[in-house]
């Protein structure tokens, strides 16, 4: 049996909570300055298909996601409802105001396309320690988006946080080229964050080719949120039925 198989069936499995980021759909709407596809409807939509919560991004630029919709979100979504930023001043206010069932810290730059690395939890231990205690003095849930390295890991414990993100594009990329030792450190950074008593969340180009053997390797996995790949996947998927719709009504 290969090792990281023999490791995780010595490990009792549960169940891995599904947050769908909506934030593509935001991108959709704004295309053309709209109200399709409408964003309320689809997170309710999405909660009545099954998942188990509505993960949003707000950006600065607001490119997808508005601060109001986070707003307009706050009384719809019924299930765990997750805001991931960058702490700026204005996110904070946002976060506060909204309060959500959990706020994901990410350390992203304005011009990003999209996030790209973990927070240096060492470097930015006072900052993290401070905003962290901020959120949970209101009630919501903290988690620290963070690289699969241990070291970071147990940076994020020291600032109270109740859980981290492990920022998995560096697992997509190696699985995507069929080199499945590249789960190897997320599967120490995991073995960490329980160590450390830290609730564990994964995320960022998780699919559907990728997904089973993240969650069959890794232990104590709460949440994923996916989005990029789940939205192109639901439009692969629609298209087939929507074309024969059209075609049906056009005979
Ligand atoms: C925090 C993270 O991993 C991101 O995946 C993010 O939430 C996606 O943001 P964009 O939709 O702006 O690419
Ligand atoms: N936290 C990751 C997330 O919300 C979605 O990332 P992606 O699936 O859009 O890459």
């Amino acid at each position: 049996m290969p090792i990281l198989y023999f490791w995780a069936s010595k490990t009792k499995t549960s169940m891995t909570k599904l947050s769908v980021n909506i934030n593509k759909l935001a991108t959709l709407r704004n295309a053309r300055g709209g109200n399709m596809p409408d964003l309320i409807q689809s997170a309710k939509d999405i909660e009545a298909f099954g998942a188990q919560g509505i993960t949003i991004h707000p950006r600065p630029d607001e490119r997808h996601i508005r601060y109001q919709d986070a707003r307009d979100l706050k009384d719809v979504v019924t299930t765990e409802f997750n805001i991931e930023g960058n702490p700026i001043p204005k996110f904070i206010d946002l976060v506060l105001e909204v309060k959500p069932t959990q706020v994901t810290l990410v350390p992203d730059a304005e011009d990003a396309i999209t996030s790209n690395a973990g927070w240096d939890t060492r470097k930015h231990s006072g900052f993290l320690s401070e905003v962290i205690a901020v959120f949970k003095e209101q009630g919501i849930r903290t988690s620290i988006f963070v690289d699969a390295d241990p070291y970071m890991v147990e940076g994020a414990a020291k600032t109270g946080t109740d859980r981290v993100e492990l920022y998995t594009e560096a697992y997509a990329k190696s699985f995507a080229k069929g080199y499945l030792q590249g789960i190897k450190p997320f599967v120490e950074a995991a073995k960490t964050a329980h160590e450390m008593q830290l609730g564990l969340n994964a995320g960022h180009d998780l699919n559907l080719e990728n997904i089973k053997y993240f969650k069959e390797n890794i232990p104590h996995l709460l949440e994923v949120s996916i989005g990029h790949a789940l939205i192109c996947e639901s439009v692969y998927l629609g298209l087939e039925n929507v074309i024969n719709m059209y075609l049906h009504r056009l005979k």
